[in-house]
């Protein structure tokens, strides 16, 4: 039943929209760009589910103004996107690439003539494979690659662009990077994994330095969040609950708001948890300007001592709604979130940089595609989202995720977020019942 009372957003919310660079361009080395870890790893034998790679994907390099006219078309007063770093740096650092940097002046143009805020994130996980190399982020200069990497973008497109982000979700590069390798570059290390994290936290900082030093407009750190339940009442499933939302929520948001990392990290990573330097730590605390959130939804935990850290595993709930991610449709999971990070936080600006749903999309039929269970998603996110402005919270703007079906990581292209579907034989885009559902939301600023 859904709930049928009209609501309204403050006035100048801000509606958006959400891809990433690796997920939507293709023409990873077009123009002088270099490999990513991304287009290294996603050629490995039985790296992606489908066998899929981004090496077309959405072909966004080359009609990215198709796509800036279709987000015209959804009257999205913003876009968020993701530079690739090895198309403005192929080795990462040093030699610049002045292709890499026209093709992100020619998209921010036809935003900007379409009146649309660019909100711009500098690393959404794909890092040049020539620093991965050396490294990558378990290598203590990565912080200062990409402070230098930050440096050349705000320098370069700094008028351009309103709204930063330093990284896209810390911790799924650890998690699924280094924890699990299920992601670039597929490490599984209980020694790497905490150094990646305090690296890439690092880097966070060194690039909001950068951009006091020469940025303008607003800068912030893109994280995902997950409430954490407990499959019990019992002492083991509640430990197992804390365990969860201190490795997945706090481990990124205490080191960055409260200049230390929870102690149950230690307890549970024991003798591969590194002693970080108190310097190290007063860096972490460099102010921000905004927390970007991305919000899917929760997860039920129970005790799993045989797993790694945070030896917890999620539990599928009977009768529940799941999207073709396996992740449970739980909308008042986003109020309680955002409440959250408002009270242990001290009541930060929030954008929701991401939330949205995977579901089997019929294929387009008479230009139109109908996916009632996206329009549901989002409507019922929408209004959590509402509630928590209501119980307080300083909520700024939402961006669906996404504006496109696009390249899902490990799991290819079989798995569609898309306002938008994208026929990946013709390229063909058509708006789905869901894109114009958003349009809609946009243009009563509400339901
Ligand atoms: O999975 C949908 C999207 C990705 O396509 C985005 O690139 C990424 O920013 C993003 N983050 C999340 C939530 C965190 C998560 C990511 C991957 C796997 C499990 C959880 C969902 N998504």
């Amino acid at each position: 039943m859904t709930d049928s009372s009209s609501i309204r957003f403050p006035d100048g919310f801000l509606w958006g929209a959400a891809t990433s660079a690796y997920q939507v361009e293709g023409s990873p080395l077009a123009d002088g760009a270099g490999p990513s870890n991304w287009h290294h790893f996603s050629h490995q034998p039985d790296a992606i589910a489908d066998g899929g790679t981004g090496d077309v994907a959405c072909d966004h390099y080359r009609r990215y103004e198709e796509d800036v006219a279709l987000m015209r078309q959804l009257g999205l007063q913003a876009y968020r996107f993701s530079v690739s770093w090895s198309r403005i740096l192929p080795e990462g650092r040093g030699r610049i690439n002045p292709a890499g940097l026209d093709f992100y002046r020619r998209l921010l143009d036809r935003l900007l003539e379409a009146g649309i805020q660019p909100c711009a994130t500098l690393f959404h996980w794909d890092l040049p494979q020539a620093l991965q190399e050396q490294g990558g982020w378990a290598n203590r200069d990565s912080a200062n690659w990409f402070a230098d990497y930050a440096h050349i973008l705000f320098r370069e497109l700094g008028d351009k662009v309103p709204l930063w982000a330093t990284l896209n979700e810390p911790w799924v590069v650890v998690n699924d990077g280094y924890m699990h390798g299920v992601h670039a570059p597929g490490h599984r290390s209980l020694d790497e994994a905490p150094w990646v994290a305090h690296n890439l936290l690092r880097a966070h900082a060194l690039g909001v330095q950068a951009f006091r030093a020469d940025g303008q407009g607003q800068i912030g750190l893109v994280v995902n969040l997950e409430p954490k339940y407990a499959a019990s009442v019992g002492p083991d499933d509640a430990a197992a609950m804390s365990r969860a939302h201190a490795y997945m929520n706090r481990w990124f948001l205490d080191g960055v708001m409260l200049g230390s990392y929870p102690d149950e990290l230690a307890e549970m990573f024991g003798q591969h948890w590194p002693r970080f330097d108190l310097a190290d730590m007063a860096l972490l605390l460099e102010p921000f300007d905004f927390l970007g959130i991305n919000y899917y939804t929760r997860s039920v935990n129970r005790d799993a001592p045989q797993n790694p850290p945070p030896h917890a595993e999620s539990v599928r709930q009977e009768g529940a709604e799941y999207t073709e991610m396996g992740w449970e449709v739980f909308p008042e999971g986003l109020t309680r979130t955002l409440q959250w990070v408002k009270q242990r936080y001290g009541d930060p600006p929030i954008y929701i940089t991401e939330n949205g749903a995977a579901f089997a999309d019929p294929p387009a039929h008479n230009g139109r595609v109908a996916d009632p269970r996206r329009v549901e998603y989002l409507r019922g996110h929408l209004r959590a989202a509402h509630e928590a402005i209501r119980l307080g919270v300083n909520l700024k703007g939402y961006f669906a995720w996404s504006l496109l079906d696009n390249f899902e990581w490990s799991l290819g292209y079989a798995k569609t977020f898309g306002l938008v579907q994208v026929d990946f034989s013709s390229q063909r885009r058509t708006i789905k019942d869901s894109g114009y559902f958003y349009r809609d939301v946009i243009a009563r600023n509400g339901l």
